[in-house]
């Protein structure tokens, strides 16, 4: 047989639901791959193995009494440490939420309970979402299991490491500027930013509440689309969230049809600064694209080269404000707190050392801003620049189906190489930020290895609103081509951990 820990999320079901293997052996055999490999990998902040093997437990009681199993039942899974869990460590990657044990589930983790999916444990991410690269977690860096020199991206490059270390076949990210997508293009995994309001964010822990979105991570296009229907679907407990059906995800994934359909190349995503070998690959997944039948065009949006600095506006005034509940009195770490103190000191001593530079960098920038006298200018024109975004993804879309692009410039850089140049951090996101400003659905998936460093590259696909599905279709055809070219998946080629 083969290994478990090799097999995608949909086969693992499978054989729990005919009894071939037990949800308890599948969860077990995750655990100890994260045993043998994790110290290497770091993609874990805290493993539950208690609580894994008592809801693989349940699994197994339940398909014994004859219940219906859903289709990831007994699937183990990495779940980005910026959602609640009740009564597990939830750190958002900060000292400040250190100890902190969250008295409620997410309505994600919520509802993978209910499908049986086995939650391993909390994956590791930069502080409160903020980063490329993991880099800026409190609790030390990710590393990229192409080569554990590198990053794997971020924020979560903890649910990306886990896919792509075999620690787990599923994992929840969530995306703000490219956080599932960008460490998804960088390990060769598989990454959805659902369209905005279409997967709840409550217990979601804000960065920036209108660019927020959790999302499926997966190592197949069909996991991703599995995982995408149990978390994604209306929510009362969250104000954003869209009452809509569910876009058919896994119709599209099992589809995997992309003749006649309308594809863009986005003209202002590419080009100058772009890595090379990511260009070829990239136009190679354009070209394999016209091969399966969809009609190519280059299409214009003219405001895409604005989209980064308006995010570095919008996103640290949100966090400036949704941050300040970090008060040293209602969670985690409380610093000074000697009796004598006032409330105030309290408050700023615990944040001062509870928070990290680049948080503190953005809560300044945001505070900045958004400050009388600078509003009209800053944030009032970003908001501008974000509705001048959302037309051009308008226009594009009434000529053509979906828009690609390369999901980042460049491969995964090495470990160090970006941590004093904010910057140069920030441009792995050129590409990303556009669907978080418009709210639009989007993807990465894995479109081959870059020839200068043997390290994988992304197809970014973005969709109309609620039109989650061409992502899948799109990548589906795409990964069902290129598996065949490789003879096995990309990730098949990374070298052994
Ligand atoms: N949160 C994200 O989606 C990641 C992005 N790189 C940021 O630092 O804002």
């Amino acid at each position: 047989m083969t290994e478990l820990t090799k097999l995608s999320a949909a086969e693992l079901a499978g054989m729990i639901r005919s009894g071939e293997v037990s949800a308890v052996e599948v969860t077990q055999a995750h655990l100890d791959r994260i045993a043998k490999v994790d110290d290497r990998v770091r993609a874990f902040l805290y493993v539950d193995t208690e609580g894994a093997l008592a809801a693989a437990r349940a699994v197994d009681e339940r398909r014994a009494a004859g219940e219906d199993l859903g289709p990831l039942a007994g699937v183990p899974l990495g779940l980005k440490d910026v959602f609640t869990q009740k009564g597990v460590p939830t750190t958002c990657g900060s000292k400040i939420l250190e100890g902190w044990r969250p008295p409620y589930d997410a309505t994600v983790v919520r509802r993978l309970r209910e499908a049986g999916v086995v939650i391993l444990g909390k994956t590791n991410m930069d502080e409160f979402a903020m980063g490329s690269s993991t880099e800026n977690s409190a609790f030390g860096p990710t590393r990229n299991p192409w080569d554990t020199d590198r990053v794997p991206g971020g924020s979560g490059g903890g649910s990306a490491a886990c896919l792509a270390a075999f620690e787990a076949p599923l994992a929840i990210g969530s995306d703000t500027g490219g956080s599932i997508r960008q460490p998804a293009a960088v390990t060769g995994t598989v990454g959805v930013k659902p369209t905005y309001g279409g997967t709840s964010r409550y217990g979601l822990v804000a960065m920036a509440s209108s660019l927020d979105q959790p999302g499926p991570c997966a190592r197949t296009v069909l996991d991703a689309a599995l995982l995408h229907e149990v978390i994604a679907g209306h929510d009362p407990l969250d104000s954003t969230s869209i009452d809509q059906p569910v876009p058919p995800v896994v119709e599209a994934a099992r589809s995997a049809d992309v003749r006649g359909l309308r594809v863009g190349v986005v003209k202002e995503l590419g080009g100058e600064g772009y890595q090379p070998g990511v260009e070829q690959r990239f136009r190679e997944a354009v070209d394999l694209l016209a091969e399966l039948g969809a009609e190519v065009v280059e299409v214009s949006c003219p405001h895409f080269v604005y989209a980064l600095p308006a995010y570095y506006l919008i996103m640290p005034s949100e966090c400036s404000s949704n941050l300040a509940r970090f008060d040293a009195m209602r969670y985690g770490l409380r610093v000074g707190d000697d009796g004598i103190r006032s409330a105030e000191e309290v408050m700023a001593l615990t944040r001062e050392a509870g928070f990290g530079p680049e948080v503190k960098r953005r809560i300044m920038i945001g505070t900045y801003a958004l400050s009388s006298g600078y509003y009209d200018a800053y944030y009032g024109q970003a908001q501008k620049v974000r509705t001048l975004i959302a037309r051009d993804f308008e226009r594009a879309f009434e000529s053509v189906d979906v828009l690609v692009s390369p999901t980042t410039p460049t491969t995964a850089f090495r470990l160090g190489e970006r941590v004093d140049d904010p910057l140069a951090m920030y441009k792995a996101d050129l590409c990303t930020i556009p669907s978080n400003l418009a709210g639009n659905a989007s993807a990465s998936f894995p479109c081959g290895l870059s020839p200068e460093d043997g390290l994988p590259v992304g197809l970014h696909v973005m969709a109309p609103v609620l039109a989650d599905d061409r992502l899948y279709r799109v990548g589906a055809a795409v990964e069902a081509a290129l598996v065949d070219r490789w003879g096995g998946s990309l990730l098949e080629q990374a070298p052994a951990l």
